[in-house]
């Protein structure tokens, strides 16, 4: 499986920090390279515009000293506006090295470039009313800001914003991502985000961003069996089990049969519906060892058919995929009914009936949820997280907001039971189908409905062969 960028926690960053200092390279050396970085990208965006480098007291200041003594070194003019002395031993250094004039942050005048460099991963607090206001007119009169490592405001590892934060045009993750650059509100404080590597060791990550899956074609000896056979057990509402099978087939599986409640509705010839009102009906056909994933809860229903729907499913003993009135229904027997090993699909609401309201950020809710279930799980929204029982944790950056629309949670589930299908593993399955459902979107571009998600997916797939 491709890997994402490596994110790490404010905590391991220091850790991994420590580890390079401990093999003898000096922090201030590190603050050189984060500053060599971040001007690097400054110079390329605004040339020599002038600039104003607004820094804070500890290391994250220490890094806008050297990005305004490298910038002022090419010919731009760069002015330094401080909040406060300098308080950590690389900063002091950094500053030292300036050397040039540094005005009171607060009586700052504006530039046509501005750096955030007040604080990063080192904020305990809120910035001060009148540090945030500051910082806001600076940025809204500025063509080109940038925020360093984090807006200042924003909470590492949570995503809050601990204080008013201005809209920035680049942020610039320093060494490796951190939660906050993927999780909302915060990953919609800038409009684009760059990580600089400064030589910190990331191998040991748990936690990535979502990559673009590497997909195959089937190969010469491929059939419909060989490729995955889905089941998608529908319900009460027809619409959405329509939606998931046609999501499922059009995701790479061979073969999907569609289990119908009532009537068997109009849809795709290659999709074999049944009509199988009876739970006894669902077991009768899922007793068929080539089932490589079987799908419930879109439009299942809530009620003593559904339930016995699920059951039926449960008991079978397929690779499974719940989702939506599934996930209602395991809820109201609590966590012991969900089956280890499924790859389950909540959103907001669906995640705190089935696991409460755990504390912490949304990725160690996240992580915290997969452990107890012993499933793998998407935990749906603008800042959608694959997270597993080991730990593992794939953080998705934004996406389309016009996917917030009914039936795209159906696609979505139709998508991971083709993946699981085809791949047999859970946690790639959600993955590659996280990534093709947010391509899909994008490719649908405005105002689309989940049925158009359909219709883009073999070109979101062919984009990753
Ligand atoms: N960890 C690393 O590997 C590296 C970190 N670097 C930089 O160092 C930053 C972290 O530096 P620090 O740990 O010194 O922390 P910051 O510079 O983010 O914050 C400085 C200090 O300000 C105080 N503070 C926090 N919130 C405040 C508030 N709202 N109002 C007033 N004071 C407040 C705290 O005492 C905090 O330690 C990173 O974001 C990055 O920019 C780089 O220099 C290079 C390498
Ligand atoms: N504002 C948003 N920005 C990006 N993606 C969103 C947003 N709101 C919802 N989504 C995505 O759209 C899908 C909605 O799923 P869900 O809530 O289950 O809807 P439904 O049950 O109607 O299908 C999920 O994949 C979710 O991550
Ligand atoms: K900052």
């Amino acid at each position: 499986m491709m890997r994402g960028h490596a994110i790490l926690t404010g905590a391991e960053m220091r850790e991994a920090e420590q580890a390079v200092m401990a093999a003898g390279i000096p922090e201030y050396m590190l603050m050189e390279r984060a500053g060599a970085a971040a001007a690097e990208i400054v110079w390329r965006a605004g040339g020599k515009r002038d600039l104003l480098v607004l820094c804070g007291p500890g290391n994250n200041g220490g890094d806008g000293f050297v990005i305004a003594r490298l910038l002022r070194a090419r010919g731009v003019a760069v002015r330094v506006a401080a909040l406060g002395k300098s308080r950590t031993d690389s900063s002091m250094k950094a500053r030292e090295a300036w050397g040039g004039p540094v005005e009171n942050f607060l009586d700052a005048a504006p530039a046509t470039q501005i750096v955030d460099a007040l604080f990063g991963t080192g904020l305990s607090r809120g910035l001060d009313a009148e540090v945030a206001t500051k910082l806001r007119a600076l940025a809204e009169q500025a063509s080109f800001s940038y925020a360093l490592d984090l807006p200042s405001g924003v909470q590492t590892d949570t995503g809050e914003l601990l204080s008013d934060v201005p809209g920035m045009g680049v942020c610039i993750a320093l060494g490796a991502l951190k939660p906050a650059h993927m999780l909302q509100p915060a990953a919609t404080c800038w409009q684009r985000l760059v990580c600089a590597d400064i030589g910190i060791e990331t191998s040991h990550a748990k936690m990535h961003r979502l990559a673009p899956p590497q997909l195959h074609r089937p190969g010469p000896a491929a059939h419909k069996y060989s490729r995955g056979l889905v089941a998608v057990v529908g319900g009460e509402m027809a619409g959405a089990g329509l939606l998931a099978s046609q999501a499922a087939a059009h995701g790479g599986s061979g073969m999907v049969r569609h289990l119908v409640q009532g009537q068997v509705q109009e849809g795709p010839g290659a999709i074999i519906a049944e009509r199988t009102d009876a739970a006894q009906d669902v077991a009768h056909r899922l007793n068929d060892g080539r089932f490589r994933a079987v799908l419930a809860g879109p439009g299942l229903g809530r009620g003593k058919g559904a339930s016995d729907r699920l059951t039926a499913v449960l008991a079978a003993g397929h690779p499974l995929v719940l989702d939506a009135d599934a996930l209602v229904l395991l809820a109201e027997e609590g966590l012991n009914a969900v089956p280890p090993g499924a790859v389950l699909t909540p959103h907001e609401g669906e995640f705190v009936r089935l696991f409460g309201n755990l504390p912490g950020s949304k990725v160690e809710r996240a992580l915290e949820a997969a452990r107890r279930s012993r499933s793998t799980l998407i935990y749906k929204g603008s800042d959608s997280i694959v997270a597993a029982p080991d730990g593992r944790a794939v953080l998705s950056p934004p996406g389309s907001s016009w996917l917030s629309t009914a039936g795209t949670g159906d696609v979505l589930a139709g998508l991971v039971a083709a993946r699981l299908a085809v791949t047999g593993d859970g946690f790639r399955a959600a993955c590659e189908a996280l990534w093709l459902h947010a391509e899909a979107a994008r490719r649908a571009g405005a105002a689309f409905i989940a049925d158009d998600l359909l219709v883009e997916l073999p070109a979101a797939i062919a984009s990753r062969l």
